[in-house]
Parts: structure tokens; C-alpha cells; sequence
């Protein structure tokens, strides 16, 4: 039996997009004297940075709240005319609290060699002393704003790992034979390059996060990041971080600068999954978001700017959601540009017995029984099975038993099926006692992934009990 072709075929994909333009660094130079003020604008300008300036503690403190900054440069001898003398200290201090990834210079008086240590322990990066030598100056900038470049993308890289773990990169497979599923490729076909919003809709388990990952794939943003988050499980306090970031300190646990989900997917594909779970008031602040393509992280009020393609996922009625006031209906019409609605496995019988030899093939190579078959009474089972939850639950049903079998061949005993009928309720009064027993055993051992200490648990049994049991009923597969 053969898998069915795994790769998606997107003919003629349109040129990526150009790289965007690098934005000149911004440098924060803050003084309290004009005319050392106006001499480094105008010198860094000639160098091509982006310069602002300010003459006071607090000015410069309300610049770095709201304008993106790459690097400061500061007088240490702040305010001359104060009596504390400690103004620079305290304002490089604050700003180390305020990010301590930013890269500060200081500048000291002439041969104020003790207040140049003193800042360096205090965070500063490197000084230099005043009166400046251009070439020095301009040199000492360009290696901090180098490492600061440095520190930030390892930090992100960081993050991204964090989140991309399971399994970025390659196109991931769909077994997609039946003809149930030939709209769908068709529709991924057409929609994966165009960017467009997407909403996949179906039961758990039908794949709908493998379409995501495809659209993903097949489109312009492949070499960008797709982000996966459940969304409808975040608590209130925990959504606006995870979705948007947050600065340290906005809160008592924020220890550092988080970059959210949004951020971490600029460029690349945000996939919510589970969205017909989110509150309302969740609801109204991805919303806008979505509108506006701005966002603030929690603590701040500097506004970013994110290009994200949002494909999201839900197995709840989104329209009727709507109609019940417990979906927005605005926000509907941002997610749902296109919406594809995956069958229930039991409406693509044909799909079983290739997804059965598929995940048999994925399965056996990693537990090293690539030579396993199914025989024709387990492919039978799986055919007769209704299979509530879907691919998931094929795919762990051929997990188990292809550990579970004895020789090379996988059989319906193997599978844990043949109890389980497809209205698994109702014809519970239909079975004797023993069949009723047998039946809870195996499901609970199924659940255990053949456990029986835990089974045992599950059942209220000692150990000893359910191994009677199970050798009573010739139960097999337990360990
Ligand atoms: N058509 C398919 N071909 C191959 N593997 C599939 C297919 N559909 C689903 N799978 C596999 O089944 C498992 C469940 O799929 P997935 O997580 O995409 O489902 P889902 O609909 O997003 O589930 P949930 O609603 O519970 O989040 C995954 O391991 C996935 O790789």
C-alpha cells in the first residue's frame, strides 16, 4: 500500500518580496548643553544616524518611553548646577532598569577616570572623554550599536526557538486522497500564496493545524516564522503578553523584555488555534491589533508595527457564535478572508487506510519496526471504527499497536478497536456485565498507552487485580 504524495504542488509561486529597507540606527545623545548637543547631531547626522536629543534627565527618560532608540549617548557630568553631582549615574541606572539590552556610552570630563569606572560598573558600555575625538567617537558608536544589534537578535533567536520547536521548516505532509479532501488541496493550492486570512474550521483531531502549516509553507513568508498559540486557553492576565510582549517590569513577574507572538511572527504566519474559546474582551484587543497592524507590549506605550498573515482554527460554530453574542462578528470578517472546512475522518473513510500505512511508516522508522504491515482483520477495524477523534486518534491507535505487536504484522487485537463501538453509549446496554468490564479495561489501558500501574489506578483496581483480569480476559499489549 502506498502513502499518498506528501508534497503539496504550488506551481508558479509569485517573486518574494524585496528585503525591507534597514532603518538607520537611532541615537538618543542627551546633554545639558546645547552647543555639545548641536555638535553631535550634526556629526552623527554625517554619518547617517538618526539623532535625538534632549537636555535633561527626565527628557531623556520620556524619549526612550516612546520612540525606539539603538543607543545612548550621555553626559555623566549631567547637571553641573545640582548639588548632588549623581544625575548621570542615576539616569544611566534608570535606563539600565528600563532595558538592559540597550547599549549606553558615557562621556566624561577630561581625565575623570574614577567616574568612568564607576559608570562601566554601573552598566555603561564603554565613555569616552570630552573633549571627543571624532574618529574615536564615531568608532566606539558604531561596535556598541554592532553588539547591541548582536545581543537583541540572540535574545529574539532565543524567543523564536522557544516557539518553533515543533517542527518549522519543512512542508509537512497531508494525506489527502478521498474525495472529500480534493476541494480542500485545491483551496490551499489557490490560497497559500495570496496571504490572505484564513480560517480553518473542523472537529479536534481533523488537521487543521497541518493545513496551517501548509498554507505556511506553500506561501511567500516560508522562509519567516510560523508561530503557533492556543489562543482561546490564555487567561486574561497571561493574553496581552503572549500575544503582544511585554517591557520588564511591567508587571512583578516581567523580569525582562518578552517579544509576543505577533512579534516573533512579523513577517511570517501566526496561527491561533482554538479561536471560538476566546473572551470577548480578548476578542476586542486582537481586533484591534488586526485592524490597525499596531501593537504595544504590556508596560509600553511605544506603538510596533507587525506584518502578520493570521491563520486561525477553531472546531466551534463561528456563525453561531456570532448569533449568540459570544463571537464578534467584525472580527469574523478579519479572520475568515477564506474559510476551509475540514471533513470528520468518518466523512473520508477512503483517507484511513493510507493514513494508517502512513503512520506506520513515520512510527515504525522511529521505533525502529520499519518492516510492520497491518493485517487485513486491523485494516478492517479501522475501517469499521468511527474514529470521534479523528486523525489524532488514528494516528495514536497506530502508534500503540505497532508497539504493542508481537511479529511483523499489526492486528485488529493490537489495534484496542474492537471493543470500542462506534456509538460507544448506547450499545453499553447491549453488552453483559463481563463484555462491559472487558471493554472499560481495555479503553483504560488504551489511555495508559498500555501502562497497567496506571490503568489500575484509573479503575480503582490494585495491580494485581487488573493483571488477573487481564489474563482472564487473554488481554494483550499491557506492560
Ligand atoms: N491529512 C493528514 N495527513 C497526515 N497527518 C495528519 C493529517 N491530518 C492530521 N494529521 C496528524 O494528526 C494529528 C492531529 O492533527 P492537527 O493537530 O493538525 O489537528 P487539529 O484539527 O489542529 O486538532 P485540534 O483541533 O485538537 O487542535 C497531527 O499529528 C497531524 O500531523
Amino acid at each position: 500500500m502506498s502513502v499518498s504524495e506528501p508534497l503539496l504542488q504550488v506551481p508558479n509561486l509569485p517573486a518574494p518580496s524585496p528585503a525591507p529597507a534597514v532603518r538607520p540606527p537611532r541615537i538618543l545623545v542627551a546633554d545639558d548643553q546645547a552647543d555639545v548637543l548641536e555638535a553631535l547631531r550634526l556629526l552623527l547626522k554625517r554619518d547617517g544616524y538618526v539623532v535625538v536629543t534632549s537636555q535633561s534627565p527626565q527628557g531623556a527618560l520620556a524619549t526612550l518611553e516612546s520612540e525606539d532608540v539603538d543607543l545612548v549617548l550621555m553626559d555623566l557630568n549631567y547637571a553641573r548646577d545640582t548639588t548632588s553631582g549623581r544625575e548621570g549615574m542615576d539616569l544611566l541606572g534608570r535606563i539600565r532598569a528600563q532595558d538592559a539590552a540597550l547599549p549606553v556610552v558615557v562621556m566624561t570630563a577630561w581625565g575623570s577616570v574614577e567616574g568612568a569606572v564607576e559608570a562601566m560598573r554601573g552598566g555603561a558600555r564603554d565613555y569616552v572623554q570630552k573633549p571627543w575625538d571624532n574618529t574615536r567617537l564615531l568608532a566606539t558608536l558604531r561596535t556598541q550599536l554592532e553588539l547591541g544589534r548582536a545581543l537583541k537578535r540572540s535574545r529574539r533567536l532565543e524567543e523564536e526557538n522557544q516557539h518553533l520547536r515543533r517542527g518549522q521548516g519543512s512542508m509537512p505532509t497531508m494525506v489527502s486522497e478521498s474525495r472529500a479532501m480534493q476541494p480542500i488541496r485545491r483551496l490551499i493550492e489557490r490560497v497559500a500564496p495570496s496571504g490572505a486570512n484564513v480560517l480553518v474550521t473542523g472537529e479536534h483531531g481533523t488537521g487543521k493545524e497541518v493545513v496551517a502549516r501548509l498554507l505556511h509553507a506553500a506561501s511567500t513568508r516560508a522562509d519567516r516564522p510560523f508561530v503557533a498559540v492556543n489562543s482561546g486557553g490564555l487567561s486574561e492576565g497571561v493574553f496581552e503578553s503572549e500575544l503582544f510582549g511585554h517591557v520588564k517590569g511591567a508587571f512583578t513577574d516581567a523580569k525582562a523584555d518578552r517579544i509576543g507572538c505577533f512579534e516573533l511572527a512579523d513577517g511570517g504566519t501566526l496561527f491561533l488555534d482554538e479561536i471560538g474559546n476566546m473572551p470577548l474582551s480578548q476578542q476586542a484587543k486582537l481586533l484591534r491589533v488586526l485592524q490597525t497592524g499596531e501593537l504595544h507590549p504590556v508596560g509600553s506605550s511605544k506603538t510596533r508595527k507587525v506584518d502578520v498573515r493570521v491563520v486561525s482554527a477553531t472546531n466551534v460554530d463561528l456563525s453561531k457564535a456570532v448569533a449568540e453574542g459570544r463571537f464578534r462578528e467584525d472580527l469574523l470578517y478579519r479572520l475568515n478572508t477564506v474559510e476551509l472546512q475540514l471533513p470528520a475522518l468518518r466523512e473520508r473513510r477512503e483517507d484511513i487506510p493510507l493514513l494508517a500505512a502512513h503512520f506506520l511508516s513515520e512510527h515504525g522508522r522511529r521505533y525502529g519496526r520499519s518492516s510492520m504491515r497491518l493485517s487485513p482483520g486491523a485494516l478492517e477495524a479501522l475501517l469499521a471504527y468511527a474514529w470521534p477523534g479523528n486523525v489524532r486518534e488514528l494516528e495514536h491507535a497506530v502508534e500503540r499497536a505497532l508497539l504493542m505487536a508481537a511479529g511483523d504484522e499489526v492486528t485488529a487485537d493490537d489495534l484496542l478497536l474492537k471493543r470500542a463501538p462506534r456509538e460507544g453509549a448506547s450499545r453499553l446496554e447491549e453488552m453483559t456485565l463481563e463484555e462491559v468490564e472487558r471493554y472499560l479495561i481495555e479503553r483504560a489501558l488504551a489511555r495508559q498507552e498500555g501502562n497497567v500501574s496506571e490503568a489500575a489506578k484509573g479503575l480503582g483496581l490494585s495491580r494485581s487485580a487488573l493483571y488477573r483480569r487481564l489474563q482472564h480476559y487473554g488481554i494483550k499489549g499491557a506492560r
